[in-house]
């Protein structure tokens, strides 16, 4: 549904004061993530603002996780070794009341990820984002033959399961895709933002629910705003990207010198978040 130009200078001034807040407060995002992510991630957390840091040892996490801002959990290349820093984490966020965000890749992979992540999300996620495949499986307690890391849905597929979710978890649930969805089980907004060649580039998810954890950690009054926010600004910055690249390999560098250079009126002027 195409926002009113009041709805849409609304959800872009509101989307760039929570980059802002994010870029003055350089929140400290803890990120237990897959191998092939981190670069990624952590390069767009530092062109965002905020400060990275892929610490992952359970010995650690009493010491570490209390400190941090924010943690992102990404079961991308989980083996059984992990899951236990993956669960003390999530449940050290949660006794300190810090955000943090689950990123189900491949949930439906094996039963042992499906099983895994339920464990997770049990912890209570403040939000889940993944790809319409992924959300339609862990709606849905689907194990099974899937495109692994990629969707074979679109993300106006999963509108239901995302909401569903949402709902009997009690979290935000962001799908993304050609539109990002975001829901909270009654409200689902759309940002209408990226271009097709982000999916070209791996762990492109991976790093914008890393920038979720950045955008609600450094607005924890307004998850489900950040959450909008986070996606459209990342998506802002891939159509600005796009305009300078030659391909995904160019593409990935020019997304995060975008990020790392937007402003006000060059944002204000790409963005598209309406209700949905
Ligand atoms: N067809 C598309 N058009 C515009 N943006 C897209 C498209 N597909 C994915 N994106 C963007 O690429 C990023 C990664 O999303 P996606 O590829 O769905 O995640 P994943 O890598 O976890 O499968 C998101 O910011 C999303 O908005
Ligand atoms: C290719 C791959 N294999 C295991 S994790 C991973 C990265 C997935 O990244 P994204 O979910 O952002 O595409
Ligand atoms: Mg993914």
């Amino acid at each position: 549904m195409p926002s009113s130009p009041c709805e849409k200078e609304e959800w872009g001034a509101k989307a760039w004061d929570f980059l802002c807040n994010l870029r003055s407060g350089s929140p400290l995002i803890q990120c237990i993530t897959n191998f092939v992510s981190m670069d990624l991630m952590a390069n767009t957390l530092l062109a965002a603002g905020a400060s990275p840091a892929m610490i992952h040892a359970l010995e650690e996490i009493p010491d570490f996780t209390p400190h941090v801002h924010g943690l992102c959990i990404n079961i991308g290349t989980l083996t059984p070794q992990w899951l236990p820093s993956m669960k003390a984490a999530a449940i050290e966020a949660s006794r300190s009341a810090k955000p943090w965000v689950l990123d189900p890749v491949a949930v439906s992979a094996s039963p042992f990820r499906l099983q895994a992540c339920n464990e997770l999300v049990d912890l209570k996620p403040t939000v889940i984002r993944g790809n319409a495949s992924e959300i339609l499986a862990l709606s849905n307690g689907f194990s099974g033959p899937n495109k692994g890391v990629d969707s074979n849905h679109s993300s106006m597929d999963a509108v239901e399961a995302a909401k569903s979710l949402a709902q009997t978890k009690g979290t935000i649930v962001a799908v993304s895709g050609a539109i990002d969805i975001i829901t909270n089980g009654t409200q689902v907004v759309g940002v209408h933002n990226g271009v097709p060649m982000m999916q070209r580039i791996t762990a492109t998810g991976c790093a914008v629910t890393a920038l979720i954890s950045a955008f609600i950690a450094s607005n924890v009054e307004h998850p489900f705003e950040a959450t909008a926010s986070a996606l459209a600004v990342f998506g802002v910055a891939g159509e600005l990207g796009m305009s300078k690249a030659n391909g995904p390999s160019s593409l990935r560098n020019h997304l995060i010198d975008s990020l790392h250079v937007l402003d006000r009126s060059t944002f204000l002027s790409h963005v598209r978040i309406s209700d949905l």
